[in-house]
């Protein structure tokens, strides 16, 4: 009987069951959107009931779709939206917040605090991060100061805090395993990056509870069984637990320093692998741990610009000018260019470089010729523009020049995106043939733990490129395009 590996991608609009086989290819997947809840501007909340709920449907969706039976799976990868906090009762295993999403400004107070207290250099120092309610670590105290009783219980030990991973397992286990991975953990604000363990200082600093905190291990190893619906008694492990962008660097075999990948989804996120070597950004690039393998720690530098694809979803929901985001990409080339026009979708804020939390988004160089196709191209322009900013600071942090850019997520589908981003940067970029790179990453992670693939060298071979894009646009062009781009930003930080 054919085995495979269960990867689970809990991402921030959706979440998805996807088998892979030994070829590392998608046998069969099931997708559940749910519900996003934006209680005040800039807030954004999940409900981590519902999110559990979806993630069993795709589980149980993907099992009978693919007519596959638990004892079918070597094992489970799991890769989640990252930083989203959630805080439940360790008695009934019931949140007692909504999870407050890694978009949510709604610690900006907090944060602002601790700048104020001169707390900016220890912790980027400590956690490679830069004070901002993006990550966890303000958020588990926002729960603890506003939801009555919370402290309290919290200080004798009553309350659990987990990101989406760590929320996962405990359910696929029925409550009996309170885990996260190093990748996970370095997007908390609360973990020491260099000595891989909770900060006892940053944590009294935001008064969080260590007893609150999950056991953090390596990115695949078997942590626990799930065994419960829809597995009917099999006992199947769970062997990787990995953030999803550090999944996709890994699905993307950049295994290599110097390697770098960018996808895009709700937001987008550039990640270089820069090895074993912990670099320290002066630009606002944060560094990260991509993965914890065979008791190696690999270290990255990470460029994070919040809205991204989200912007596609705006002009399809909110301002309704088509109805399936692919349409986004005839529009566009409909025109020649977006004829001065610059949107820059600082919807929650401004991530790298410019961490810039009140900005808002904001529409440059319309005229009375503007049309719908314009406005649509430069939003898409824009999702480019971004990875340009976070590209020129990592070459300069790094001194890592990139000989290319892998690209994933859901709007790499758009060949008009593609091949401006590739315009823009001056660097090739490569789509590759398996589109779920994410949930592929965590799939491998998993399955090397259980023995169903070797080692890397043999998952390198499995990376192959769909399409290159290559730029085709004069350097002063390029330069005219991108200066452009930049007034657009001043403005939009100048203007609060
Ligand atoms: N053809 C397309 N062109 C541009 N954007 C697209 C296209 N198809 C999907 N998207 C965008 O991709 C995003 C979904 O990507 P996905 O990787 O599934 O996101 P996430 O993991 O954040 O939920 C959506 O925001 C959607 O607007
Ligand atoms: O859900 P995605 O794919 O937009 O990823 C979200 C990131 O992990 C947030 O840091």
């Amino acid at each position: 009987m054919e085995q495979y590996i269960l990867s689970l991608d809990q991402g921030t609009t959706s979440s998805r069951a996807i088998l892979f086989n030994k070829k590392g290819r998608v046998v069969e997947k099931a997708q559940q959107e749910f519900e996003q809840f934006f209680p005040q501007p800039g807030w954004v909340e999940q409900d981590a009931n519902e999110i559990w709920n979806s993630v069993l449907a795709c589980i149980a969706e993907v099992l009978r779709k693919g007519d596959v039976l638990p004892k079918q799976i070597a094992g489970i990868g799991i890769t989640n939206q990252r930083e989203t906090t959630v805080v439940w009762d360790k008695h009934t295993g019931n949140p007692i917040h909504k999870a407050i999403v890694w978009q949510s400004r709604q610690t900006e107070d907090i944060c602002e605090v601790l700048r104020e207290e001169g707390y900016s250099d220890l912790f980027a120092d400590k956690t490679g991060l830069i004070i901002d309610p993006y990550f966890s670590g303000t958020k588990v105290k926002w729960i603890l100061d506003h939801v009555e009783g919370a402290r309290a219980k919290a200080i004798v030990g009553d309350l659990l805090f987990g990101t989406i991973d760590t929320w996962l397992v405990y359910k696929l286990t029925g409550g009996r395993t309170h885990v996260t991975d190093y990748s996970n953990a370095s997007r908390t604000l609360m973990f020491n990056i260099k000595e891989l363990k909770w900060d006892e200082e940053l944590l009294n600093i935001l008064s969080v509870p260590v007893s609150m905190l999950p056991t953090v291990k390596s990115s695949s190893e078997i942590y626990a069984y799930a065994e419960d619906y829809p597995f009917a008694g099999h006992k199947i492990p769970i062997a990787s637990v990995v953030g999803d962008q550090h999944a996709a660097l890994f699905g993307q075999a950049c295994f290599e320093k110097g390697m770098a990948k960018t996808t895009y989804g709700t937001g987008s996120f550039m990640l270089l692998n820069t090895g074993e070597e912990c670099v320290r950004s002066k630009q606002g690039l944060l560094t990260t741990i991509a993965w914890s393998l065979d008791g190696k720690v690999t270290y990255a530098l990470e460029g994070s610009n919040f809205v991204a694809g989200s912007a596609v979803q705006w002009l399809r929901d909110g301002l309704r000018m088509f109805d399936d985001s692919a349409d986004s990409e005839a529009y566009a080339l409909r025109v020649g260019s977006s004829d001065g026009v610059y949107v820059v979708p600082a919807f929650v804020g401004l991530g790298t470089p410019y961490w810039d939390s009140d900005a808002r988004g904001a529409v440059f160089g319309l005229t009375r010729g503007t049309t719908k196709e314009h406005f649509i191209r430069a939003t898409l322009e824009s999702l480019a523009y971004q990875t340009r900013d976070v590209l020129d600071v990592m070459v300069e942090d790094s001194g890592i020049n990139l000989a290319s850019l892998r690209v994933d997520g859901g709007a790499v589908s758009n060949d008009f995106l593609m091949q401006f981003q590739s315009d823009i940067l001056d660097v090739t970029v490569d789509r590759p043939i398996v589109n779920e790179i994410t949930a592929l990453g965590a799939a491998f992670l998993a399955g090397l733990a259980v023995g169903y693939w070797t080692d890397q060298d043999e998952i390198v071979q499995k990376w192959q490129v769909e399409k290159t894009f290559s730029s085709t646009i004069s350097e002063d062009e390029r330069d005219t395009l991108y200066t452009g781009w930049k007034k657009a930003v001043a403005a939009t930080i100048a203007y609060k």
